[in-house]
């Protein structure tokens, strides 16, 4: 689905409690987003950000509450109607490095091919685009395995993108980039997300940068789990109680961390 021509919540979560084996690691997670939405996850390491992605994909189950896809229980879509409404980029390392940039972001478009894997002209334009925007058309015929780790990263982005789906989820996508390709990736994401009004969600430790960029936040602090859009969450103090205060402190007039002295 794209291009939708007005909002509508796309995903949302209610009293969502998300951990492993039936015992929750965060609980009393709440919010709801629209289509067009460029939303991060934030919170403090192991506070289980990348859980909380791995569920909203529905790769792993959520123990209590509800995660809404259009309206609609995650677990009654099946994985193929799943593939053409999210895609998901993870952090973990790929295991077809043999294929080639082109091929990799190719990829993108399965959920849409018919059963020999035929790509139409469509299909072509998509994986095209992917390709010319994410910068990639001068590495498009290298093998992944001769890629360093942030152009990988560009290519599993390019990848998501080719899908085409109405949300992306992606797990801390600017790890590997330097500062010039962080704000080039963020600010191609927002862009794409309200020109083609795709929800986009992200986890990243990048706080001031999301601050900046993103229409929307869920900060992750075990507790309250509170999320909006970034000046609600300042105009809250919500920021406040991130790390400990005798190491970092929280800036509301910049909006930005500074290192206690
Ligand atoms: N497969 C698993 N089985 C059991 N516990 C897990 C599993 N994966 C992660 N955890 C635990 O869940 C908690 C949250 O982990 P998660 O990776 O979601 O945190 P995170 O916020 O993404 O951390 P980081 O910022 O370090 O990437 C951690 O305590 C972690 O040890």
């Amino acid at each position: 689905m794209k291009g939708q021509a007005s909002e509508h919540k796309s995903m949302e979560a209610k009293a969502l409690s998300i951990g492993y084996k039936g015992v929750p690691i965060v609980s009393n997670i709440d919010f709801s987003l629209n289509t067009g939405d460029f939303t991060s996850i934030i919170g403090i390491n192991g506070v289980g950000k990348s859980t909380l992605l791995r569920t909203l994909a529905h790769m792993q189950n959520h123990i209590s509450g509800s995660v809404l896809v259009d309206g609609l229980e995650i677990g009654s879509y099946n994985s193929l109607e799943l593939a053409t409404k999210m895609s998901v980029v993870l952090t973990e390392s790929l295991a077809s490095k043999n294929l080639s940039v082109l091929e990799l972001v190719m990829l993108g478009r399965q959920p849409y091919t018919n059963w020999i894997g035929t790509l139409t002209e469509d299909d072509k334009i998509q994986v095209k685009n992917a390709i010319v925007n994410l910068d990639l058309e001068s590495i498009q015929h290298k093998k992944c395995y001769e890629l360093s780790d942030g152009q990988l990263q560009r290519v599993m982005i390019a990848r998501a993108l080719a899908q085409d789906t109405s949300i992306i989820l992606l797990d801390e996508p600017t790890t590997h980039l330097d500062l010039f390709h962080k704000v080039r990736i963020l600010k191609l994401l927002k862009e794409i997300a309200k020109n083609t009004q795709k929800t986009i969600i992200y986890t990243t430790h990048e706080i001031d940068m999301a601050i900046q960029l993103c229409d929307k936040m869920i900060l992750l602090d075990g507790q309250n789990n509170p999320f909006g859009q970034p000046c609600e969450l300042i105009e809250n103090k919500s920021f406040e109680n991130i790390f400990p205060k005798d190491t970092v402190v929280f800036d509301p007039e910049t909006g930005t961390f500074k290192i206690k002295k």
